[in-house]
């Protein structure tokens, strides 16, 4: 369904993205695209949804250029990034606005729209203006739009962003609906976490490179190699000191004030055994902060090891 040999993207002087080539097969599922900032999601997701044309190599979807190319954006849906709405519009008012604007009209514009809210949940409130909707209210109506034309093809930039933990699983039960549905949907995001719980597979991107594709427990071990520091406050932090250099996922550790920095692998094995320890009354937690579990640190570390 998505193919690229080696299709790359610049921004005058600045790469978006590196020559990539990967391929996604037709049929429903849903395809994570995880990096940080700056790796390259957003341009890669420009490249598929045809809004702007490769700078070197080649992008095929549905077996054609998608750049600027009605057979092919006729069959695909994107959600792009951020929370942008015109003022002053109701919800509904807006969507059949957006459905004339794609050619659609009549019975047929009805139908869209009636479809779209109901597949999102937001045919009740689809009557308010957007500055009374919720941040996922307005997403989900932002997916409604994009789902007017029943595209195979659904892409979603960081829709997560922002979004309180019940509209982010409402929104994930959505798009798993409509990929068992047999919609194909690449979503990207930089929280591994919030991949894991929607996706199959997963394309890893750092710094305008493909890093890795692969299953999620894959790109989990992968990521597990990489240490992460911890520190554990307690009444008594040499307890913990002591504790922590009988466990073999101990890479490092410093105390400090009323506190112990350990740096640990693998840590979906580590923490259970805290747990336990806690639990059992061994170790005197008063807090448990993670340093640097966010996703820049993880790549620095994969980047080196792929370099
Ligand atoms: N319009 C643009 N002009 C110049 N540079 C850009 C432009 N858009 C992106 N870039 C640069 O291209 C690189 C990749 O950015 P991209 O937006 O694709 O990453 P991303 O993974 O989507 O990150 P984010 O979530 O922050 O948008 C970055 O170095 C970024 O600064």
């Amino acid at each position: 369904m998505i193919s690229l040999q080696r299709a790359s993207l610049r921004y005058g002087d600045i790469l978006g993205l590196s020559p990539t080539t990967f391929e996604l097969p037709s049929g429903g599922g849903i395809t994570g695209l995880l990096g940080p900032n700056g790796a390259g999601k957003s341009s890669l997701i420009q490249l598929i949804s045809g809004l702007l044309p490769p700078s070197g190599g080649e992008v095929r979807v549905f077996g054609e250029a998608p750049f600027r190319n009605p057979a092919v954006l006729a069959r695909l849906g994107l959600v792009p990034e951020g929370d942008r709405f015109p003022s002053g519009f109701r919800g509904d008012r807006w969507l059949r606005m957006m459905g004339r604007l794609s050619g659609l009209e009549g019975a047929a514009l009805d139908g869209a729209v009636a479809r779209g809210l109901a597949l999102t949940g937001m045919a009740e409130r689809a009557r308010l203006p957007f500055t009374a909707m919720s941040k996922g209210m307005r997403q989900r109506l932002r997916l409604a739009q994009a789902l007017l034309h029943e595209p195979e093809l659904l892409i979603l930039d960081e829709p997560f962003n922002g979004l309180d933990p019940e509209a982010r699983l409402h929104l994930m039960d959505i798009l798993r609906g409509l990929a068992a549905g047999g919609t194909r949907i690449l979503v990207s995001s930089h929280i591994l976490g919030e991949v894991a719980q929607l996706t199959d597979r997963i394309l890893l991107l750092f710094r305008g490179r493909l890093l890795a594709e692969g299953s999620v427990p894959e790109i989990r071990e992968l990521l597990d190699r990489h240490p992460v520091e911890l520190r554990v406050s307690a009444a008594a932090a040499r307890e913990i000191a002591r504790w922590a250099v009988e466990q073999d996922e101990l890479v490092a550790l410093r105390m400090e004030e009323g506190a112990a920095v350990l740096a640990i692998r693998n840590p979906r094995t580590f923490l259970p055994r805290l747990q336990d320890a806690v639990a059992d009354g061994i170790l005197p937690l008063l807090s448990l902060d993670p340093l640097d579990l966010n996703l820049d640190a993880v790549f620095q570390y994969l980047t080196k090891d792929h370099a």
